[in-house]
């Protein structure tokens, strides 16, 4: 197995007065899935673009293991549009045909490879099939084969899983983890932060064209602050009285506390047991919409 290396460095594109991407740096290892998430307009598909060389950069540049990326390379990527590029009136085996060529595969070999992905998404029987027949949900599993179909060196996936239902979207999950533990990087954005939680090793935060945050999820989750759940037998609402802690929210018996010092810690539980049933006490692991929230606010 040889793993390639995307590196992102510095990248800038503006569209007149506004600046869509703004000094974008960050990795895409390979035998990793990264997300790359951001609200509506931080610039994820305006970097994949210039990734892919669709866009020219306005400063910056795009490497491939080590080198500036050669258009060569670049047909070696897996790239899933924001617009998806099917056209309605052909058959999906002739269509991924075609587009597999396009990528150097001889017929034969695409056809093999299509029938399999069609297998794994059930659709085996639709190969015939004009484009426009299948649902949209089926047209995007098309997309996604067209992608992958080439056994490609990378992958650049904008949004694969809208409008996916969950057996696709557990499919494509299994998919997409085989391609990266072929050593692959796999960039892929989406909007649904607990697929994107569930799914990827590491992420790129995106806001208003910057990288606001990049890392390992587990790297990420050590950035915001440190906080505690506290349960008491009895209403928690006298922790506020507190010296040395930040109680964020009580909800009757149970309260989310941040710690101002080393000291506060035991002093709180010594006071709880003090007055009381202590039911839970436990250091509270960020999900990723919080991250999520608190890099981009
Ligand atoms: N071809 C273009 N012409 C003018 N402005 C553009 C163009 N492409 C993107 N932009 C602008 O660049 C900014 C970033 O857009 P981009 O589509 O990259 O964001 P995104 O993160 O992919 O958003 P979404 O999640 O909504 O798809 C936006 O302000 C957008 O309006």
């Amino acid at each position: 197995m040889s793993t390639h290396l995307l590196e992102i460095d510095g990248l800038r594109r503006s569209f007149g007065d506004v600046v869509a991407v703004d000094d974008v740096t960050f990795t895409v290892p390979g035998g990793q899935m990264t997300g790359f998430v951001g609200g509506n307009g931080a610039g994820k598909t305006t970097t994949m673009r210039l990734i892919m060389g669709l866009l020219a950069t306005h400063g910056g540049e795009v490497r491939w293991n080590g080198s500036p990326i050669k258009t060569l390379d670049r047909r070696r990527i897996g790239y899933m549009p924001e617009e998806r590029g099917l056209y309605p009136k052909q058959k999906v085996l002739d269509q991924l045909t075609y587009l597999g060529e396009l990528s150097g595969m001889t017929a034969s070999a695409a056809r093999t490879s299509i029938m399999e992905h069609l297998e794994r998404f059930g659709l085996e029987d639709r190969a015939g099939e004009r484009v426009e027949k299948l649902s949209l949900g089926n047209q995007q599993r098309v997309q996604i084969i067209a992608a992958l179909m080439t056994q490609p060196d990378a992958l650049i996936l904008d949004e694969p899983f809208s409008g996916l239902d969950p057996q696709a979207v557990d499919s494509m999950v299994d998919l997409l983890r085989e391609h990266a533990s072929r050593g692959v990087p796999v960039l892929f954005s989406s909007h649904q932060l607990e697929l994107v939680e569930r799914l990827c090793d590491r992420l790129v935060v995106l806001a208003k064209g910057r990288v606001v945050a990049a890392g390992s999820v587990g790297e990420l989750r050590g950035v915001g602050p440190v906080r505690y759940r506290i349960t008491l037998g009895g209403d928690a609402g006298w922790l506020r009285d507190l010296a040395g802690i930040h109680v964020h929210d009580v909800d009757g018996s149970s309260a989310l506390v941040e710690f101002q010092d080393e000291a506060a810690r035991p002093a709180l539980l010594a006071a709880a047991v003090d007055r009381g049933d202590v039911l839970d006490f436990a250091r509270r692991i960020p999900a990723l919409s919080e991250i999520y929230r608190e890099v981009t606010s």
